[in-house]
């Protein structure tokens, strides 16, 4: 339904986004992960039409839109990282204004402006001026803006970013459910791991303006499927085994938190050396298990870093 195809930003010496790709199917949630300053922001502000690309192309329905933007603009309910909201006017207004812009007629915009407000769980406080709102009532508020003219695709840039957990879960369930329910194609950026993960079906990891990886949930953490992660619970630390563990050939990493010790290892039958070692070195194992890959390490073998650096 959208195509995006190596799209670039440069500013001046910087390129913020490098020849991108990235598609995105009718009814599907796609997660756009990377950490700050990754090109995140400036990659869906191109998708979204706002600034232009310095290359690349984006279609929607086979229509190139980087010429022709109007019709994506209607097809799009941006949620942007910067709230764009009236702190004076109550949350009626601000919503009926959006519409208004939409040129919603005026009676169809007053249901939707109250389905709206029931949506994001802001129907007590309506007639409230914003500015009076926590910062997880104006982030929702600006996702029924983004919702008000009925957009095919919601992109959503880093909604959860600085406000209140109970917020930051509403949003999350209300994210899938306008995808599992309404059928609604949603493009969700976050640096949070766990989120894209709860989301999103398809995930795009995105470094420093390229994309370094991308596919299923399952096709990323695929990635890391030649090493795995062992968690070994014990009944006291040990020096020995801890040697033990870091010199071993096929054990790339040890780290010790009381009281366990997380290896990774490229093997996938340690558990019997593991036993040894600990009964050699005196330790009783309380537990001792493969923990499935996180996006989080999918993101650290790629690249290093950690997502949050
Ligand atoms: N208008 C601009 N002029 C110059 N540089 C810019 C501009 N907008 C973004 N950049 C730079 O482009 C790079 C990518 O920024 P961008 O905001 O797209 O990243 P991001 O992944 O969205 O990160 P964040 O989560 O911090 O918003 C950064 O180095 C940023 O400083």
């Amino acid at each position: 339904m959208l195509e995006v195809v190596s799209l670039s930003k440069r500013y001046k010496q910087l390129d913020a986004v490098k020849g991108v790709n990235l598609f995105l199917e009718k009814g599907e949630s796609v997660g756009l992960l990377g950490p700050n300053g990754a090109g995140k922001s400036t990659a869906i502000s191109m998708i979204s039409t706002l600034i232009k690309p310095s290359e690349g192309n984006v279609f929607y329905l086979g229509e190139n839109m980087i010429k022709h933007p109007k019709k994506l603009r209607k097809a799009i309910g941006l949620v942007p990282q910067d709230l764009a909201l009236f702190p004076q006017l109550t949350a009626v207004d601000n919503l009926l204004f959006f519409g208004k812009m939409y040129a919603i007629p005026s009676k169809q915009l007053k249901k939707r402006v109250n389905e709206l407000l029931v949506e994001v769980g802001l129907e007590e406080r309506k007639g409230d001026k914003v500015k009076t709102f926590s910062g997880g009532m104006k982030r929702r508020l600006n996702i029924a803006i983004a919702l008000i003219h009925h957009p095919e695709i919601l992109i959503m840039d880093e909604p959860t970013v600085g406000i209140d957990p109970q917020s930051r879960n509403f949003i999350l369930k209300m994210v899938r459910r306008l995808q599992k329910e309404e059928q609604m194609t949603i493009l969700y950026t976050s640096h949070y791991m766990e989120e894209v993960e709860y989301v999103c079906d398809r995930i795009y990891i995105m470094d420093r303006g390229s994309m370094i990886a991308a596919g299923t949930k399952d096709e990323v953490k695929d990635i890391l499927r030649s090493e795995q992660t062992i968690e070994i619970k014990v009944n006291k630390m040990s020096q020995q085994l801890e040697d033990t563990l870091r010199s071993h050939p096929n054990i790339s990493s040890v780290s010790v938190e009381h009281p366990t010790y997380t290896i990774v290892t490229n093997r996938d039958d340690m558990f019997d050396e593991v036993i040894v070692m600990a009964t050699e070195a005196k330790v009783k194992l309380i537990a001792i298990q493969a923990k499935p890959p996180t996006l989080e390490d999918v993101f650290l073998h790629l690249t290093g870093r950690n997502l949050r650096d």
